[in-house]
């Protein structure tokens, strides 16, 4: 079976690249496989960049092919904000819960709460270029949580069309529509992972 590595050791992240990827016929493993390494920085100013970074440091130590997923979400009325910080918009523990309280107390009071999640997607191959996909989902910051799937910021996250915030889809219809889907098909429809060896 071919074996793909997740470079997270973000287990809502790990999910859903296996709900994606395993029917597909790939094993998934992630550095929760690999317990020696630590977190790469995120130095990055773009997605991009902090997924490229965590695909290349972490293919180099590894010395396998490697996904990186850098994700987060814009808000319009923050000017894009949290952005790359997103996982640390309350402070370095990287905590969803306090992030989500921080959320919505900068937008109290603010009508426009539209908002995009964000994913890049990186590729890093042994001695060869590395390659980045992007893909987005839009919707709007709720006024409350609701729902329990999912992770980070989806109890918040409404999707107007569905009526339901991320965190109410079941996690086949989110793995339809989010931004993870949609970098993902675009790494597909350019890159063959069986040729990932
Ligand atoms: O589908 C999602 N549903 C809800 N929230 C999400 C999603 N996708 C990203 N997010 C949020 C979580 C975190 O606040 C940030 C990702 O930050 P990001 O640095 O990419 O991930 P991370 O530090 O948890 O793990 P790692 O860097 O090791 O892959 O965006
Ligand atoms: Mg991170």
């Amino acid at each position: 079976m071919n074996t793909i590595v997740i470079a997270t050791k973000n287990i809502g992240k790990i999910k859903e690249f296996q709900t994606m990827l395993e029917p597909e016929g790939f094993q998934i493993l992630s550095l929760l496989d690999f317990e020696s390494i630590t977190d790469v920085e995120e130095t990055g100013t773009t997605f991009e960049e902090n997924a490229k970074l965590k695909a290349e440091t972490i293919c180099e130590l590894i010395q396998k092919p490697v996904i990186a997923d850098d994700s987060g979400l814009e808000v319009d009325a923050l000017n894009g904000e949290p952005g790359v910080y997103s996982a640390r918009y309350a402070g370095a523990a990287k905590n969803d819960d306090m992030n989500i309280d921080k959320l919505l107390k900068e937008l109290e009071g603010t009508e426009n709460r539209s908002a995009r999640f964000v994913c890049a997607l990186a590729v890093a191959i042994p001695d060869k270029p590395s390659s980045v996909f992007r893909g987005t989902c839009e919707g709007e910051i709720a006024l409350m949580r609701s729902g329990s799937n999912g992770f980070g910021y989806d109890p918040v996250f409404y999707l107007p069309d569905k009526k339901k915030t991320m965190a109410e889809l079941e996690k086949e219809e989110k793995n339809k529509i989010s931004h993870r889907a949609a970098a993902l098909k675009h790494l597909q429809e350019t890159l063959n992972l069986n040729d990932l060896k």
